[in-house]
Parts: C-alpha cells; sequence; structure tokens
C-alpha cells in the first residue's frame, strides 16, 4: 500500500492510497479523511459510495465534507466506483464498465473477473482500513446516485455490518430503470430474478434489520422521474413498515453542490449511530 496524495485539512488530514486490490483483481486508489481525534484514537468510519463517472476524487473534492468529520471524529473512506486499468474491461458510455461497477458482484464474463465492487466495498476494503489506520470497527454507509443505491444494497445485504445508511439521489430500483437495466443485464446476465438481489426496494421487503434509509433528494433532479424514482422505496417501505425519512428539497439538482448543502445533516446523523451515548 502507496498513500500517493496527502493534505491538511480541519485539523486532520486527507490522504489517497494505492493499494492491490486482491478482490478486483487489480491496483485500486481510496481516499481516506482523517480527522484529529483519529491521532490519539481509533474512530469509526462513514464509507462514500460515489456515482457514475466518479473517481475517489470527486467526493473529497466537491462535497466540503471534511469539516463535520473534523467535528464529529468519524474517517471518511471514498473508494473508486470500478476495476481500474488496461486490462480491466469496458464499454462504450459513461453508464456501464469503469466509472460504474454499481457495487454489484458480477457474474458473467467478461465482467466477473474484476467488477466485484459489493466484496470489494464490504469485505476487502474495511478489513484494510481497520487494520492499517486508528479505525475501530464502527461503520456507516452513504452515497450518491449509483453509490446511493450502494449504499443501501450493501446496508441491506449485509445486517448487523453498519450502524447507519444513508443516500443522496440514489437509483433506488436499478431492475426497474435503464441505468440499472443495462448494468444489471451487463453485469449479471438475462435473468432478471438474478437481479432482485440488488435492488434496494426488493431486498427492503426481506431485510432482517430496521435501519433507518435517510434519502435526500432534489426536486430540480434531471434524473429524478427516469432513473431513481424514490416513491418505489418509498412505496415498498409503507407495504413492509420499515422505516425511512426522504428529504425532499426544492430546486436542488443532481449535483455535489447539492450534496454540499446537506452533507453535515448526514456526517451527523451517522455520527450519532456511530458513537453511541
Ligand atoms: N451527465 C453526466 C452523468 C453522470 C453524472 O451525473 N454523474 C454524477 C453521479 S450519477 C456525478 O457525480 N458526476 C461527477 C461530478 O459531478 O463530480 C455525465 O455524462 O457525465
Amino acid at each position: 500500500m502507496e498513500r500517493v496524495e496527502s493534505y491538511a485539512s480541519f485539523g486532520g488530514r486527507q490522504e489517497v492510497w494505492k493499494h492491490h486490490s486482491a478482490t478486483l483483481n487489480c491496483e485500486m486508489k481510496f481516499a481516506v479523511y482523517l480527522p484529529p481525534a483519529a491521532e490519539t484514537q481509533a474512530c469509526p468510519v462513514l464509507y462514500w459510495l460515489s456515482g457514475l463517472t466518479c473517481t475517489e476524487q470527486n467526493f473529497i473534492t466537491k462535497a466540503g465534507a471534511q469539516r463535520y468529520a473534523a467535528e464529529e471524529g468519524v474517517i471518511l473512506v471514498a473508494p473508486d466506483t470500478s476495476p481500474r486499468g488496461e486490462d480491466v474491461a469496458d464499454a462504450e458510455g459513461y453508464d456501464l464498465g469503469k466509472g460504474a461497477g454499481f457495487y454489484v458482484n458480477a457474474t458473467r464474463a467478461p465482467w466477473a473477473a474484476h467488477y466485484q465492487m459489493h466484496d470489494y466495498v464490504v469485505e476487502e476494503l474495511p478489513a484494510l482500513i481497520e487494520a492499517n489506520f486508528p479505525a475501530n470497527d464502527a461503520r456507516a454507509i452513504s452515497g450518491h446516485s449509483m453509490g446511493g443505491h450502494g449504499a443501501l444494497v450493501l446496508a441491506l445485504r449485509n445486517p448487523g455490518r453498519f450502524r447507519s445508511v444513508s443516500a443522496f439521489s440514489p437509483i433506488v430500483a436499478p431492475t426497474r430503470v435503464p441505468w440499472g437495466e443495462k448494468a444489471l443485464s451487463a453485469y449479471l446476465g438475462d435473468d432478471r430474478d438474478t437481479w432482485k438481489s440488488w435492488d434496494a426496494t426488493e431486498l427492503v421487503r426481506g431485510a432482517s434489520e430496521r435501519l433507518l434509509l435517510l434519502i435526500d433528494q432534489g426536486e430540480d433532479d434531471q434524473f429524478l422521474e427516469e432513473q431513481l424514482r424514490p416513491e418505489l422505496l418509498v412505496s415498498a417501505c409503507e407495504e413492509v413498515n420499515h422505516p425511512i425519512d426522504v428529504r425532499r428539497r426544492p430546486g436542488h439538482d443532481h449535483s455535489y453542490y447539492f450534496i454540499a448543502t446537506y452533507i453535515g445533516e448526514h456526517i451527523h446523523h451517522h455520527a450519532r449511530a456511530l458513537h453511541p451515548a
């Protein structure tokens, strides 16, 4: 593992590391923000999953999250959004292949050789963070758009693994919208039954844990009606009495300007779960 960037930030450090991922079978970068509290004690970790086209850079350069993580004593970890490298399969378009791993474990060629983002984010990355940084095993997860889908699905698939979950502008029903249908058919094949275990609106129906789903959604988001459709998750939650809090924000779009406006509220929400009284 090698540190490739390091900056002072709000009394702590913003770093970027690269390492060989055994799960993804390639070299990966991830960003880690260490709050000042991490100099003297082990801190809990909030994992952030970015959206389509992003790398580990978008969140750390645009969301302004470091100020809140410093105040709350929370480590932030932001992985890349797909495996990377010349021998990693890719496709035309920004919504499949590199930059579009969808946080699933692919089962189909040519994707399965590297596209195992679920296992990377749930298993390999936390093990690496908890062994090499001043991190304890209290974990939370959040993300944006494709990464909001990732946060919801990873939390719902892995009860007990995360103490809290939230999302900005998530793709809540990938089995029913164009971005999701394109990615899931490529990574998993044409049998739509196999897609359901990667869809938050399906998973919530069988959830064994009642983790509150905190969601922020801009009402002027250009992807709201075709790709995101938060009302589908709200109905599924109502059917099974699963707690959900969707905060609709007038005037906000899909961008990091929206995320930066409300990220403090999300980090506060996670900090309350991560630092039990
Ligand atoms: N219109 C965009 C669609 C992709 C997009 O909006 N990506 C969002 C996540 S779904 C994002 O975070 N983009 C990078 C950024 O804003 O920094 C494009 O073609 O690049």
